[in-house]
Parts: C-alpha cells; sequence; structure tokens
C-alpha cells in the first residue's frame, strides 16, 4: 500500500516574489508551485497549504503611506496584512484550479482569513524583527528615516536593509474549527496566510495590532493543528547552509533537532529569515515522534522530496523513512 502523508506546506513571502514584485511574475511562480505540488496531491498525499507575506505587505504598506489622503486613508498594518492573505490566497487559488483542471484533479481550493491571537505583552512590540518590503542600502534607509523617524530598519541576511516590524509568536489559529471542516470536506485549504492576521483579545473583544507573524510560526502551529507527518518550508535556496554567504559554506542535506540546537547556539541561521523556520521545523518535529520536516526551494519540490535538494530536519531517536 502506498505511504501516504499529510503535508503542511509553507510558501515563502520572498520566494513567492523572488523574480518582480509585479502581479504576473508573483502568479508565474505559484502557477510552477501548483504544479508540482499538484504532484502530491495526485501520490496520494493531503496537502495543507499556508503562505507568507513580508515583502507583499510591506509593498501594500508604502502603496497606502503613499496614497494617504481624507478620500483614501492608508489602512493599517492588520488590514494589509488581511489584504495580502486575500491576494496570494487569490493567486493561489487560481493557480491550483488550473492546474487540477489540467489533470482532471476534482478538488475545490479554498483561501481562510486567518485571524491569530497574540499576547499584547509580546516583546517583540517592543523589539521590532520582522523584515517587510523591498530591500534598501543603507543610505536610503537614512533618508528614509529622515522623514519617518519612528520606522525601524533592519539588515535582513546581507541581502540589504528593511523596514522591520513586530513580531510576535502566535497564541491560537481562531478558524481553527473552519479549517478543519473544510480539510474534512475534502478542500485544498489555504489558512495562515503572512502568518495570519494578529488580533489580540482586549476588554472581551478582538482588535488587530499593527504586527505580521512569522508564517513559519504559524505554519507549525496549524502542521500540529491539523496533526500533519510533515512540515515543508519553501523558500528561495535549496538548502540550509552552515556558514551561510562564507567561502566556507556548508550545504546541509539533513540535520537532527539535536544538530539544530548546536547551530543555533552557534549562530548559523540569520534572525527574521532562516532562524525562525528552523526554530519552527525543530518545534515541529518534537512535538510528535515520527514528525519530519524540509526546507527547501520553491523551485525544486521535487527534487526535495526524492532527498536530492532541501534539507531534511528529523528527530535522531526516529527511524527516518522517505515520503515516497
Ligand atoms: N543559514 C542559512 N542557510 C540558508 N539561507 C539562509 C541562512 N541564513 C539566512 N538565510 C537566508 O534566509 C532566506 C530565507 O528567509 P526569507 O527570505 O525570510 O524566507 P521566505 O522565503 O520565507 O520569505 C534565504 O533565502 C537566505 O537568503
Ligand atoms: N509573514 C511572513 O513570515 O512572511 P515571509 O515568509 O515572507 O517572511
Amino acid at each position: 500500500m502506498m505511504n501516504t502523508s499529510r503535508i503542511v506546506v509553507a510558501l515563502g513571502g520572498n520566494a513567492i516574489q523572488s523574480g518582480d514584485a509585479t502581479a504576473a511574475s508573483q502568479q508565474k511562480a505559484l502557477k510552477s508551485t501548483a504544479k508540482q505540488l499538484t504532484s502530491l496531491v495526485e501520490a496520494g498525499h493531503e496537502v495543507v497549504l499556508s503562505h507568507g507575506n513580508g515583502p507583499q505587505v510591506g509593498n501594500v504598506l508604502i502603496q497606502q503611506a503613499e496614497a494617504d489622503s481624507l478620500a483614501t486613508p492608508a489602512m493599517p498594518l492588520d488590514t494589509c496584512g488581511a489584504m495580502t492573505q486575500g491576494m496570494i490566497g487569490y493567486w493561489m487559488q487560481n493557480a491550483f484550479t488550473d492546474v487540477f483542471f489540467e489533470r482532471n484533479i476534482n478538488k475545490g481550493v479554498v483561501t481562510v482569513v486567518t485571524r491569530v491571537l497574540v499576547d499584547e505583552k509580546d516583546p517583540s512590540f517592543q523589539n521590532p524583527t520582522k523584515p517587510i518590503g523591498p530591500f534598501y542600502t543603507e543610505e536610503e534607509v537614512i533618508a528614509r528615516q529622515a522623514s519617518d523617524p519612528d520606522a525601524h530598519y533592519k539588515e535582513d541576511a546581507g541581502r540589504g536593509w528593511r523596514r522591520a516590524v513586530a513580531s510576535p509568536r502566535p497564541k491560537a489559529v481562531l478558524e481553527a474549527s473552519a479549517i478543519q471542516e473544510l480539510l474534512s470536506a475534502g478542500e485544498l485549504v489555504i489558512s495562515g496566510g503572512g502568518g495570519g492576521v494578529p488580533v489580540i483579545l482586549k476588554n472581551g473583544r478582538l482588535q488587530g495590532v499593527e504586527a505580521v507573524i512569522d508564517k513559519d510560526f504559524a505554519s507549525e502551529m496549524i502542521a500540529e493543528m491539523v496533526d500533519a507527518d510533515i512540515l515543508m518550508i519553501l523558500t528561495a535556496v535549496d538548502q540550509v547552509s552552515l556558514n551561510f554567504n562564507s567561502p566556507d559554506e556548508i550545504k546541509l542535506k539533513e540535520m537532527t533537532i539535536q544538530d539544530c540546537e548546536d547551530y543555533i547556539n552557534n549562530g548559523h541561521f540569520a534572525p527574521g529569515s532562516m532562524l525562525p523556520k528552523i526554530e519552527a521545523a525543530t518545534a515541529f518535529v518534537r512535538s510528535k515522534p515520527g514528525r519530519k520536516a524540509i526546507i527547501a526551494s520553491l523551485h525544486d519540490i521535487d527534487l526535495a522530496l526524492q532527498g536530492h535538494s532541501g534539507t531534511l530536519i528529523y528527530d535522531a531517536k526516529d527511524v527516518v523513512t522517505p515520503i515516497r
């Protein structure tokens, strides 16, 4: 009998936008991803989708600020996050619907606008770490800060400077039961986009907050919630590296969660980019015996599943079996 798995696949926002920021380019990347992921569906695996929104939500925020007027007021960051869930989810729905049609697969695709509860006392509100939007030079950052002194910026994994916003840890996925119902009904579900829209509970009411949750942590929470076997985090690099971006860079085919701890302590993974992926992957693997995580390129899903690309993360105590 075929060995099938429930796989939560988290698509990186930067990876989706690795061509350029136009709708056409991002939709093209998603179409290619949809083709590869549909092969998983055809092989009998159950796929559950989430995605990032770092570059996209930063761009929407800039567009809001530039058009801000009494008639067209700028929308706050939580609302921009919801906009990107709709935008990217819609692109993904189109991409999968097209591929399903081409391959004669009768399966619905649905995006759930997902709210995620966070703690208003989360320390990240005092220390913004989540990079969003475009990359800038140091000179551009100085110029931008002169006109907007409240905005924070940080260097992002050797790629340039970006706006940084608060990124509280997810506490609960508020649409959990709807997501479960849709999965049970056989839908391909896209949820937790952009890490979910961050909301706090204030005087008994939910209220959106100015932050961007890391989709790696939200996806991990969703993966546990749906009792997934595998958490697959797709990004722009084909493997996780030690000594990233240096002459003695070592690409890792696999690592145990026990290795991960050492590598984290030795500063191998950049905060705000690779570190949250590793933390999410190790948390997922640790949460139940037999669970695995894969960090791989958005463009090489098939190769990653065959073990020819990507980095497999597993518990040294488990016997690791190939996915297919
Ligand atoms: N140790 C590392 N190994 C591989 N990539 C790393 C490492 N540290 C930082 N990175 C960077 O992290 C990026 C992935 O993070 P990010 O761009 O935030 O992902 P996403 O695709 O989810 O938006 C990679 O493209 C790479 O530039
Ligand atoms: N929200 C989020 O984590 O987005 P990225 O995957 O684009 O960083």
